[in-house]
């Protein structure tokens, strides 16, 4: 048994169909008596809803969560919960709103309850990300970690079947990092490869009938336990080309992911055959495919996109520049990244944008 350090993060969790009702004694037991309600601008109504269940205890709601936290949202938002006198944020939503959140705790120490609406996985972790001036700055802060997480999968019905797959992915991508975290352990091994296989198993599903109740169920359970092992294990290579690719050239998030991982994680599959062999497990592979081919045919096979060249505005030039980024500032991976690294790369950027399939 390798040597590991294990510790665990301090968050309450409510889970189950329904356990939205329980959003009033949850702020209760949080002792909030002036709740901020957060969300996306589509969802204001959502968030108007909830902050009208919490009646006395709302103190208003803030509907201009964007994703990648650009930082004049977060200071308008920590200016709305100052003119509030808020004492605690609601975030319902995806990533980008319980980001928000983060950015409000980090400003001003407010308590987060998230109630989270995809499978991004950022209502169990201390990390947050904040946007200026085209660079994302990513940092870990106990401020920001949600207190109270509420699980609802009643939420996640309308959830669209791309963006459930491309979420899934995302969720997918924390657990397969975190199998080869520097600062891994057994615990988190265990979880990541079992969140790994329920997303596995609900994404198909949730793509053939989006409104599928136990696949939903399934599924957040799945990004539960990634996002989990995001929070308490290290990120390598490809969340750091991911983060590149958002912060910089504004990509959508969950479709980054999901094109990037399987490139990702061919990169580093001889650096680590372990994690290769429990993805592929999780995964359910049975033949020879790699767990990174693996990846790839989940995403393409279930309507996901696989090339960064659809995804948005970016060109082939700009794989160069991506691939500058991520070398002159590299996180912690198992195959170390330096400059001798620069030009595989930038060959897996290119494969990427391309959208080939890793052998
Ligand atoms: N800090 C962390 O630990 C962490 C982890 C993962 C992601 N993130 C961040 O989260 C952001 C991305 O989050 P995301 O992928 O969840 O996207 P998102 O929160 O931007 O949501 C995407 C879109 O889906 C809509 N939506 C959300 N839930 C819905 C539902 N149930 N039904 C219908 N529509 C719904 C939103 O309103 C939005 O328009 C990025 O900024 C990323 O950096 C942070
Ligand atoms: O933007 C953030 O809040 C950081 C995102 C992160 O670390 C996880 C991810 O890339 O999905």
């Amino acid at each position: 048994m390798q040597e590991f350090i294990y510790s665990s993060l301090p968050s309450r969790v409510v889970f189950g169909r329904g356990s939205l009702a329980a959003l009033g004694r949850e702020i209760e037991l949080l002792g909030a008596g002036r709740v901020l309600v957060l969300s996306t601008p589509g969802h204001g109504d959502q968030a108007q809803a909830a902050a009208d269940s919490l009646g006395a205890r709302a103190a208003g709601v803030f509907a201009g969560a964007v994703m990648h936290v650009p930082a004049e949202i977060a200071r308008a938002a920590g200016d709305e919960a100052r003119r509030l006198h808020a004492d605690c944020t609601l975030a319902m939503g995806g990533g980008s709103t319980i980001g928000l959140a983060k950015a409000v705790a980090l400003d001003l120490g407010l308590p987060i309850l998230a109630v989270p609406t995809t499978y991004a996985g950022s209502e169990m972790t201390p990390i947050y990300g904040i946007t200026e001036a085209g660079a994302k700055k990513t940092g870990r802060d106990a401020r920001v970690l949600p207190r109270t997480v509420i699980y609802d999968p009643d939420l996640t019905l309308g959830l669209p079947a791309g963006l459930s797959v491309t979420s899934g992915m995302n969720a997918i991508a924390h657990a397969a990092e975190g199998l080869y975290a520097r600062d891994g352990n057994p615990i988190m091994s265990l979880m990541a490869e079992e969140g790994i296989r329920a997303l596995a198993q609900a994404l198909p599903a949730i793509q053939r009938r989006p409104g599928e109740i136990e696949a939903r169920d399934a599924a957040l359970y799945g990004a539960w336990l990634c996002g989990t092992v995001l929070g308490n294990v290290g990120m390598a290579l490809h969340h750091k080309l991911c983060h590149v690719l958002g912060g910089t050239f504004n990509l959508p998030h969950a479709e980054t992911h999901t094109v990037v991982l399987p490139h990702a994680i061919a990169f580093n599959a001889q650096a680590a055959p372990e994690a290769m062999q429990r993805i592929r497990r999780a995964l359910g592979i049975e033949g020879s495919a790699s767990a990174a081919a693996g990846l790839f045919d989940l995403a393409r096979d279930h309507g996901a996109p696989v090339a960064l060249k659809d995804i948005g505005d970016i060109t082939e030039a700009d794989m160069a520049k991506a691939a500058d980024l991520v070398v002159g500032a590299p996180y912690w991976n198992p195959r170390p990244i330096d400059a001798a690294q620069r030009a595989g790369i930038h060959r897996l950027l290119l494969d990427a944008y391309h959208g080939n399939r890793p052998a």
